[in-house]
């Protein structure tokens, strides 16, 4: 980890509605390391695909900016690929087709044919997906989509990484062998993810740090905990981990403590409760 990559300053948004302007985030006041894993955690509606889509550039933020290499953030770019809780694939094409689209609108002027088609392999490779290459989305799974995505993603040789839950919709196992994927990649090419998760296992597994949103209206980041557990990370090794459980409760802490949102009546519940992992609509 080098110099900032990427830095939010005092960024807020306000949406037009029928009832006036909606302020939905304000003062977010972030810097981003070259090499960070960082994870946005907060309950459901505080803003966190706001945030990761002023980063995205594909909202603008109403007050302050988001600063890349010294440059504002206006707009979508190549540097900054997103990754989507559902992969959205082309359905028409292959696995490597997909990849292709992407490869073909970042590198058309710099990579010949034959040095794309081998970038595209290695990429598919990096996730496994090599024996699927010429599948549609139709013929493979939930998780295979989403590893195509990320392929995808990795692709166009992005600075910097943006994943929108992108294990959101895979059950637990599949989940847990593209968290392994996703440490495995990022160890082998460094690179820079912002990704945002309701799980806070996920988020103590796989980020440097975990930035915790209070919740909206003007949401704004909380706290944010420095996630010093050594890599390679190996989950059943975390399991037996008191450090892993100390993180993990202070970000549980957080979210059900101090900024819970939970109603009078399922407050009660969640008191005789072991409090829940992840972050549900329901909280
Ligand atoms: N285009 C928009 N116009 C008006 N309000 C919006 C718009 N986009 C988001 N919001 C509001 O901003 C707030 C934050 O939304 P956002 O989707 O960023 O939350 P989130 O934390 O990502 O939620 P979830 O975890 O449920 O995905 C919500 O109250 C939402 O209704």
């Amino acid at each position: 980890m080098e110099h900032t990559l990427l830095e939010l300053s005092q960024v807020g948004i306000e949406f037009p509605t029928e009832n006036g302007p909606f302020c939905a985030v304000q003062d977010i006041n972030l810097k981003v390391k070259k090499g960070e894993f960082i994870s946005l955690i907060g309950h459901s509606g505080c803003g966190k695909s706001t945030v990761l889509n002023m980063v995205a550039g594909l909202n603008r933020a109403t007050r302050g900016g988001v600063v890349m290499h010294g440059k504002e953030v206006t707009e979508p770019g190549p540097e900054r690929a997103v990754v989507f809780q559902n992969h959205s694939l082309l359905p028409w094409l292959t696995a490597y087709q997909n990849i292709e689209l992407a490869v073909k609108t970042v590198f058309k002027s710099t990579m010949s044919k034959g040095e794309m088609k081998e970038w595209i392999h290695h990429n598919l490779n990096l996730v496994h997906m090599t024996h699927a290459a010429d599948k549609r989305p139709s013929e493979i799974s939930g998780g295979m989509k989403q590893r195509v995505g990320i392929a995808r993603a990795l692709a166009m040789k992005p600075e910097i990484l943006l994943m929108d839950e992108p294990f959101g919709a895979l059950d637990a196992l599949t989940r847990a062998h593209l968290q392994d994927s996703v440490m495995e990649i990022q160890e082998q090419l460094n690179n820079t993810i912002i990704m945002i998760t309701h799980d806070v296992d996920e988020a103590v597994l796989l980020s440097d740090r975990i930035v915790m949103m209070t919740n909206g209206p003007a949401a704004t980041i909380g706290e944010i905990l420095t996630v010093d557990l050594p890599r390679p990370r190996n989950r059943i090794a975390m399991a037996e981990s008191t450090d892993y459980y100390q993180l993990r409760s202070q970000v549980l802490s957080f979210l059900y403590e101090k900024h819970s949102k939970i109603e009078p009546l399922k407050k009660e519940r969640h008191k005789s409760n072991r409090p829940e992992a992840v972050v549900s609509e329901a909280s």
